[in-house]
């Protein structure tokens, strides 16, 4: 798969969160670039911050450091552009649905709110659009608890589109359906990206789907990026040691490899009294770990084309690598 690259369309730059008045952030200086058709793929274990991720760019949180740029301009997470051009599906579509509607009122409705056509006009672009996901008019008339959980997110990706958005953030779409049904899913958003050109964050724990899925991916560990570079490179050769931890997770018919991982994972990147760790924050599990990773956050840096990492001692390339398994979960 390959995008355009030109600038990107949208982007998140040095973004931090921090949850109310806590002194931890959820994520630290996060620097996420989204190109035109592209689909980047956000990994790393719960709670490490890819919601709040997808969250900060969808301008649902405000951010304590760092900036959104839509077309290289700095936008506020209010703005009347962020919200038309950046659309968002997830985990859960039918929690997204007002019940009592039905989900042709329901995909119709951005187009009332942005002011577009008659009622009649807007009912006629959304059964088109609900259509085109492969929703049939006589679905379209149902309320989102009288169809499947894959109708439910066909419906929700089709209120995602129906504003022709640039960007598309997908949190976790196809966790809570059945493989067939991912499959499906996954399908129509890769059609998506094809037909408009939509570039797109894509959460997921599946490191087998992220890599048949995405173009590239961004590996996150405690609230930061540690390494991002083509999917298939960070599926076959991660060099940053969270990520190889990451991948040995994955289950393998290896068994030897599955019998000894070579990191091992434990929860640790703040210290007894809950302060963040100063320095590199996965240095308390890594294996390779020397004073120098204690001192300070070690920044991204370019190890290959396209291949950032951000670690004082990145294992080498050539470390014998067990390829991700298609539909295995971390
Ligand atoms: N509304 C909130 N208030 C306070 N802390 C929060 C809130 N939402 C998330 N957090 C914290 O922020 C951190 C990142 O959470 P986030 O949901 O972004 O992780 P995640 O990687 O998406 O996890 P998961 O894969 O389980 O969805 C976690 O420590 C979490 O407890």
């Amino acid at each position: 798969m390959t995008a355009e690259r030109s600038a990107p369309v949208f982007e998140l730059r040095d973004g931090s969160v921090r949850y109310g008045t806590g002194s931890v952030e959820a994520v630290s200086q996060v620097s996420v670039q989204l190109h035109r058709g592209e689909i980047l793929g956000l990994v790393g274990e719960s709670g490490c911050g890819k919601s709040t991720t997808a969250r900060a760019m969808l301008g649902l949180v405000p951010l304590s450091g760092g900036t959104l740029l839509l077309h290289g301009e700095p936008v506020r997470r209010h703005d009347r552009r962020l919200r038309r051009s950046v659309q968002a599906i997830f985990q859960n579509p039918a929690a997204s649905f007002n019940p009592k509607r039905s989900l042709l009122d329901s995909v119709a409705e951005p187009l009332r709110v942005h002011g577009h056509g008659t009622p009649a006009e807007r009912r006629r672009r959304a059964l088109a659009e609900l259509d085109r996901v492969g929703i049939t008019e006589q679905l379209a008339h149902r309320r989102p608890r009288e169809v499947s959980g894959g109708q439910c997110q066909r419906a929700a990706i089709a209120r995602a589109t129906i504003l022709r958005p640039e960007i598309l953030v997908c949190d976790e779409p196809v966790s809570a359906l059945d493989v067939s049904i991912q499959a499906q899913i996954l399908e129509l958003l890769a059609e998506l990206r094809a037909e408009q050109g939509l570039a797109m964050l894509f959460i997921s724990h599946d490191l087998g789907v992220v890599a048949s899925l995405c173009d590239r991916t961004a590996v996150m560990y405690a609230g930061r990026v540690v390494e991002q570079g083509g999917a298939l490179d960070i599926a076959h050769d991660p060099r940053h040691p969270y990520s190889v931890m990451l991948q040995d997770s994955v289950p393998s018919l290896d068994l030897a490899a599955a019998r000894a991982p070579r990191v091992q994972p434990t929860p640790g990147a703040e210290d007894v009294d809950g302060r963040q760790l100063a320095g590199c924050r996965f240095a308390t599990l890594c294996p390779s770990v020397t004073t120098a990773c204690t001192t300070s956050p070690p920044p991204l840096r370019q190890i290959a084309p396209r291949h950032e990492v951000a670690c004082v001692h990145p294992f080498p390339s050539t470390t014998p690598r067990v390829a991700a398994q298609p539909s295995n979960t971390v």
